[in-house]
C-alpha cells in the first residue's frame, strides 16, 4: 500500500496520523495544505471536508482508498499494519483499549475547544460567553487528563499506546495556538508528562507551527 496523508501545518488531528506513522515505522507522504484556502484537495477525499485523510493511493475506488477523521484513522492504521509486523500503539488489555478510546475523546474535544475559540476570535465581534464556554472545556478536559496522568511517563501499561499520541498532540497544540494558557504552571505534571512525549523522535519531527490562511473563513 503506497500512503498519502494530507495534513495542515498547525493541525493536532493530523499530528497524532503523522506521529502514529512514524512510530510504527510506515512510509507515507506528507501533502500539507490549508483546508480553508480555495486552493484545497481535501474535500476531493472527504465529503466532510476536513483533513487528515489517509489515502491508499492504490485502491481502486478513491472513496474506498480515503480514510478520515483522525481517531478513525488510528484505528485504521492500528487494523491494517499489526504487531509483530508494525509496533503496537494499542494497550495490551481490552479494557485498556476502551481507555485510550476515552482519553482521545478527550483530547480531541480540547482540540475542537480550541478550533472554536480561534475561529471566535477571528469573527468581528467574538462572544464572551460562547468563548468562555469553549474556554471551560479546554480546562475541564485539561484537568482529566492531568489526572489520568498523574507521574507517569505513559498514560498505560508503560508503554507509548495512542492514548499518549492524542494527549501528546493536544498539549503540544496548546503550546503553539494558546500559549498563553498556564497549563504547564497549574499542571506541572502534565508538563513533565508533555515534555517526556516532545523528546520522542516523532513528535520532534511533526512540531505544529502556524498556517497563513489566505481566505476569509468566518
Ligand atoms: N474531528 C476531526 C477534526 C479535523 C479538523 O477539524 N480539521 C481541520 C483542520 S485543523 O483544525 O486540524 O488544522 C479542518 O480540516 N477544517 C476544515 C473545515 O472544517 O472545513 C478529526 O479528528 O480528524
Amino acid at each position: 500500500m503506497v500512503l498519502k496523508l494530507i495534513s495542515a501545518t498547525p493541525s493536532p488531528y493530523a499530528r497524532k496520523v503523522r506521529i502514529a506513522l512514524t512510530e510504527k515505522s510506515i512510509p507515507f507522504e506528507l501533502v500539507t495544505e490549508v483546508p480553508w484556502d480555495k486552493t484545497t484537495q481535501t474535500p476531493q477525499y472527504n465529503p466532510l471536508e476536513k483533513l487528515p485523510v489517509l489515502i491508499d493511493t492504490e485502491a481502486k475506488d478513491p472513496e474506498d482508498g480515503s480514510v478520515y477523521e483522525s481517531h478513525f484513522i488510528l484505528d485504521w492504521i492500528e487494523y491494517k499494519y499489526r504487531a509483530p509486523e508494525y509496533v503496537s500503539l494499542t494497550p495490551n488489555k481490552r479494557d485498556g483499549e476502551l481507555f485510550a478510546k476515552k482519553v482521545q475523546v478527550i483530547a480531541d474535544g480540547v482540540c475542537d475547544a480550541c478550533v472554536l475559540m480561534f475561529f471566535e476570535k477571528q469573527r468581528s465581534s467574538p462572544s464572551e460567553e460562547w468563548t468562555s464556554r469553549q474556554r471551560r472545556k479546554v480546562d475541564g478536559g485539561l484537568t482529566q487528563l492531568a489526572k489520568w496522568a498523574g507521574d507517569k511517563e505513559f498514560l498505560l501499561d508503560d508503554k507509548f499506546t495512542m492514548a499518549d499520541v492524542a494527549a501528546g498532540c493536544v498539549l503540544g497544540y496548546l503550546r503553539v495556538r494558546f500559549a498563553e494558557h498556564p497549563w504547564q504552571e497549574t499542571y506541572p505534571n502534565l508538563k513533565r508528562y508533555s515534555d517526556g512525549l516532545e523528546a520522542r523522535k516523532s513528535f520532534k519531527d511533526t512540531v505544529p507551527t502556524p498556517q497563513d490562511i489566505s481566505d476569509k473563513i468566518v
